[in-house]
């Protein structure tokens, strides 16, 4: 199902919360808002889903108003299935009666209900805890029993609001192929809330980023982390440097040295976004103190600090690198913001 977002707002005494919003999401696709707290990504996962009305603007559901001023079209015919990061299972019915519970609501007979419900237990690998109730089940497991309660409601529309916050890291890397799973079984439209950067990128077709009630970019993954188009997003995504430099056509000057731009030529004022890939430390006539350094899954991360530039830049090595060494490193390229 798609979802058109037309100049939506939302106001909490007089404060927008959702400050008009405009974007189309396409049937079928893994849309992630993300952004950090209070940015209002519940409120517009709450407003997409019929929990509140809206102020402004309006939402379409598969080309159908369904919010606007004066039009408000109830949760519960909306066609939309909601997964918590509390998991909101019946704490009194087993593992089996929760995943049935939203087919006997379309009108199957108890049996058939049962039926489909271990069908879709099968799915997310739990056939041997349909008997259990929810709390006699680790979180992880619990997610995956909402997991198949959504299969089980058949909706054209999944919204989840930060699903996975609360399991530990193990976990979650684990919850995420299962939501990509469930994302192709079920061939529905999910729009995935989270503050989760890393999370964004590993799941999103595209990502949405929210600042402030509204949606500074949109864009596939590698766009939004090879291409912000604002600082807040290139500081929000990944690690960044961002320095003021002279654009003057291929070339960045930035004071003490010279960077090719990886987008195209642009002149005047402007600010350059340089990530850890954009450096080369294996060689190069540039010295550069490492500080801040910390080994971290196969590689060193830090910052280096080169005379003349006025912010550290983020670095990644696989070889070892001390605190306080100096390098001889080269820039490959810079990324400009636009104007
Ligand atoms: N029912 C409400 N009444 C008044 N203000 C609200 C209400 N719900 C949300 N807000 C305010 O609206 C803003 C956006 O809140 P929202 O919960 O949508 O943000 P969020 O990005 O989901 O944050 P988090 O990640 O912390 O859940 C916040 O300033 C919040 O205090």
């Amino acid at each position: 199902m798609s979802v058109d977002l037309s100049e939506t707002a939302k106001l909490f005494a007089g404060k927008p919360a959702v400050d008009g919003i405009t974007t189309r999401i396409e049937a079928g696709e893994f849309f992630v808002v993300l952004g950090p707290s209070g940015c209002g990504k519940s409120t517009l996962l709450r407003l997409i889903a019929g929990l509140e009305p809206l102020d402004r603007g309006t939402i379409s559901l598969g080309g159908t108003a369904v919010s606007a001023p004066g039009l408000h079209v109830p949760p519960e015919e909306r066609d939309v299935a909601v997964v918590f990061q509390t998991y909101a299972l019946w704490p009194h019915m087993s593992v089996r009666d929760n995943v049935a519970f939203p087919l006997e609501c379309d009108g199957l007979g108890r049996q058939a209900a049962r039926t489909g419900a271990d069908q879709h237990l099968r799915t997310v690998s739990l056939t041997e805890h349909a008997d259990r109730k929810p709390a006699d089940l680790s979180g992880g497991q619990r997610q995956r029993v909402a997991l198949a309660r959504c299969l089980a409601s058949g909706s054209g529309l999944v919204l989840m609001d930060e699903p996975l916050a609360n399991l530990d890291p193990h976990l979650r890397n684990r919850m995420e192929e299962e939501l990509l799973a469930f994302h192709k079984a079920s061939g529905a439209t999910v729009i995935y809330i989270t503050h989760d950067q890393r999370e964004a990128m590993a799941l999103a077709d595209r990502i949405a980023v929210m600042e402030a009630g509204r949606f500074v970019q949109v864009g596939a993954p590698e766009d939004i982390h090879d291409r912000p188009e604002t600082a807040h997003v290139a500081r929000f995504i990944g690690r960044a440097a961002l320095l003021e430099a002279r654009l003057d056509g291929a070339t960045a000057d930035l004071g003490p040295i010279r960077v090719a731009l990886s987008g195209g030529p642009r002149k005047g004022p402007g600010q350059v976004v340089l990530r850890p890939r954009d450096l080369d430390l294996g060689s190069g006539n540039i010295p550069a103190c490492a500080e801040q350094v910390f080994y971290r899954g196969g590689g060193w991360e830090g910052a280096l600090r080169v005379q003349g530039l006025a912010e550290a830049l983020p670095f990644r090595s696989d070889a070892r690198v001390t605190d306080g060494e100096t390098l001889q490193i080269a820039i490959k390229q810079a990324w400009a913001l636009p104007a």
